[in-house]
């Protein structure tokens, strides 16, 4: 995608009581952009949870919920608070500008509106959301593997530990070493070694594969799975899964003392999170299941539940 592709074909959530405001400003959008549009606050809401629209033109006055309550929930929320809001209303002292901005609105358009002023705001906003997202992947990218980061995976961790919390489901985390990782590079060399963390993290991705499910590269050649709403029994599957599928890689290590082919021990920790346990309680659970892989040999996992 070019720079000037970023200001199209973006998913745009138009939000006012009047109809008539609606079809004017899907006029105005609709040969660049999807439109998709609420009539009041709470289906707003609802639309912006379920279709994460990339920017939202908010009516400021609405019967019930109104624009400036739209702005505090969405910016409440883990979900849809980088969605940038437009607020376009009749409304037209600085008094109301800068309420607005203070609710947290990216910009301001007065009606009645110009449809090529809304076409630009719309291009410029979306241009900057699509930067800042790219930026934001960035941060939360392993430059080598393409997998989540370690800040990425200590945010999920986070945000996935209140969800089933909340939602009284199990998580489950699985911690993923290289066995004799440090052999392999001195008998292939480190660009090999580096070949080898990326082929290893595709590998975990391809078998971690539900939405919810988060592979992270959790320290030089120490990758974690972190599995939502998924028991250990689950988790030992996806285990046993993911030494089949290194297996069936055939990646040699001639030096390894546990195998001709490179392995990886694994460390397996469930909990349901509750009460006064802490997301570190997982990390911590599944370090020690893999610390006792390693004694048992490498190439093997350990299970268990921590409390
Ligand atoms: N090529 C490469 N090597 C890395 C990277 N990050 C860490 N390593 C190497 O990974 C090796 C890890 O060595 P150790 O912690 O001794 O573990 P090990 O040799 O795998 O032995 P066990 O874990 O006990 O099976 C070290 O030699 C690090 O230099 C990386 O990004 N690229």
């Amino acid at each position: 995608m070019s720079w000037t592709d970023l200001a199209v074909n973006g998913r745009i959530l138009v939000v006012d009581d009047a109809m008539e405001n609606i079809q004017v400003l899907n006029g105005a959008l609709e040969g660049e952009h999807e439109v998709l549009f609420a009539m009041s606050g709470e289906k707003a809401l609802e639309l912006a949870r379920g279709q994460r629209p990339d920017l939202i033109l908010l009516d400021a006055i609405m019967p019930g919920m109104d624009g400036y309550a739209v702005c505090d929930a969405l910016r409440a929320g883990p979900d849809t608070r980088d969605i940038p809001v437009i607020f376009v209303t009749a409304l037209k002292t600085p008094e109301d500008e800068t309420r607005a901005l203070a609710a947290g609105a990216a910009d301001f358009i007065s009606k009645p509106v110009n449809a090529a002023v809304v076409r630009a705001r719309v291009r410029t906003h979306l241009t900057i959301k699509r930067q800042s997202d790219a930026l934001r992947a960035l941060t939360l990218t392993d430059g080598l593997t393409q997998v989540a980061n370690r800040r990425a995976f200590d945010q999920r961790l986070e945000a996935e530990w209140r969800r089933c919390e909340r939602a009284a489901l199990p998580i489950s985390l699985i911690l993923v070493d290289v066995d004799h990782f440090k052999a392999y590079n001195d008998h292939y060399g480190h660009q090999a070694g580096d070949a080898c963390l990326v082929r290893v993290g595709m590998a975990l991705r391809r078998v971690a594969g539900r939405p919810q499910d988060l592979v992270a590269r959790y320290g030089g050649e120490e990758f974690a799975i972190l599995l939502p709403q998924l028991d250990a029994g689950g988790a030992e599957g996806l285990a046993m899964r993911l030494q089949a599928e290194l297996a069936l890689l055939e990646i040699e290590h001639a030096t390894s003392p546990t195998s001709p082919w490179l392995t990886v021990s694994m460390g397996i920790a469930q909990m349901a999170p509750a009460g006064a346990a802490e997301p570190a309680a997982l990390v911590e659970a599944a370090d020690a299941r893999l610390y006792l892989a390693k004694r048992a040999g490498r190439n093997c996992f350990r299970i268990g539940s921590a409390s």
